[in-house]
């Protein structure tokens, strides 16, 4: 497999409705796609990034200039290596190419990604049985934002249970988690798999508050604290019942065992975009499944190109939590690949040679916001 060139997009795609977390409300996804030509197939990875750095350290623009600056070109330079000694590029080549830029894992992660869909296109793999997928189809969890009042919210909790969502995910903040989460419980009952995330709003004083969660028997809280406070989250775990779970903490296979050995975490949530791609989430969910620690799959509201992969990563063994996965309709009213649909609460698990989808030109092209064109 020989690289000819890498394309760049920034993409801007309106949400079917805001959607508002203790971060900000967002009304339109700006994210970036990279694809791969090589001589034999193109691949594709989807940069998760947000616009701003407000999730984590990385944003849209800076990261497209990652690539196109540092990753792109040492990347080059590996494959000019490879080919000089007759070998190929091969995926699990790419994170050691590029290790020399310290972080950057949502840049690293789409370049990866591309590189690893181009590669297994040109074998007729597909991704999940090349991660070893276990499963046909994965169950879909769904991220219900903060609303401006609890009707509104149980009107859309509804909705989602009433197109089969097999669990509910919300977001909290100070000022709102033990109601809405009351609420809920009120109106739907004590059966409905649910839990929150709070992305990093709270601190350790919030214990008491967010002890106050405990009777609502809830699966998980997912990173009450800030991404650095492995400690925090530690000490928390002993004053709440709920079992915590991380997000923006594990940012590796590394971090996760740290964490577990820590007692910060008893599951985890897995994002390839965060860890660095589906390679070091593979590690992730192994290093996890040797501890007994139950992960699910994340969600950074991607396209139906990030949302292949991701569903192909939670048809692992490990992945016994619905995950954030879910239909392409839950975010895009046009999706720019063929959509995932949800079918009794589950999505099919792509078996298409590569990560399972692949765009629609006509579709691409309307979200594009800028592309550019790196030849090597
Ligand atoms: C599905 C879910 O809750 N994802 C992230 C938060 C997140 C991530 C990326 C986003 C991009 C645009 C708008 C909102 C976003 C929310 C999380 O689990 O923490
Ligand atoms: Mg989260």
């Amino acid at each position: 497999m020989k690289l000819i060139g890498v394309e760049l997009r920034r993409l801007a795609i309106p949400l079917v409705a805001p959607f508002r977390t203790s971060f900000g409300t967002q009304q339109t996804r700006e994210l970036g796609l990279i694809r791969v030509q090589t001589d034999s197939a193109d691949g594709y990875g989807e940069l998760v990034t947000m616009a701003d750095p407000v999730y984590s350290s990385e944003y849209t623009d800076g990261a497209i200039a990652v690539v196109r600056d540092y990753l792109v070109p040492m990347l080059a330079a590996a494959a000019a290596r490879a080919a000089a000694q007759s070998r190929d590029l091969d995926p699990w080549a790419v994170a050691p190419a590029l290790a020399p830029i310290k972080g950057h894992r949502m840049a690293k992660a789409a370049l990866e990604t591309a590189v690893l869909d181009a590669w297994l296109r040109e074998r007729s793999l597909s991704l999940a049985e090349w991660l070893g997928a276990t499963r046909n189809t994965v169950a879909a969890g769904v991220s219900v934002g903060i609303m401006d009042s609890v009707p509104q919210l149980l009107d859309a909790v509804g909705g989602y249970l009433a197109e089969g969502y097999v669990r509910i995910k919300l977001k909290i903040e100070p000022g709102w988690d033990v109601e809405p989460v009351r609420a809920v419980r009120e109106r739907f009952g004590d059966e409905v798999l649910l839990q929150v995330d709070a992305n990093t709003a709270y601190t350790l004083g919030d214990a008491p508050q967010l002890a106050r969660l405990d009777p609502f028997g809830l699966l998980l809280i997912e990173q009450p604290l800030d991404e650095e406070d492995v400690r925090g989250h530690a000490e928390l775990a002993k004053r709440i019942k709920t079992p915590v779970c991380l997000d923006e903490s594990i940012v590796s296979a590394r971090a996760a065992a740290d964490a577990i050995a820590l007692g910060a975490c008893a599951i985890v949530n897995i994002k390839p975009g965060r860890v660095g791609g589906y390679l070091e989430s593979r590690r992730i969910h192994d290093v996890c499944v040797a501890h007994g620690v139950p992960v699910w799959c994340g969600g950074m509201l991607e396209t139906g190109l990030g949302r292949a992969a991701n569903v192909a990563l939670a048809a692992l063994p490990g992945f016994t939590l619905p995950g954030d996965t879910s239909a392409s309709d839950r975010y895009y009213r046009t999706d720019i690949t063929e959509p995932f649909t949800l079918v009794d609460g589950h999505l099919a698990v792509p078996r298409e040679p590569g990560i399972g989808r692949s765009p629609i030109p006509e579709l691409l092209d309307t979200v594009t916001e800028t592309r550019e064109w790196i030849a090597l």
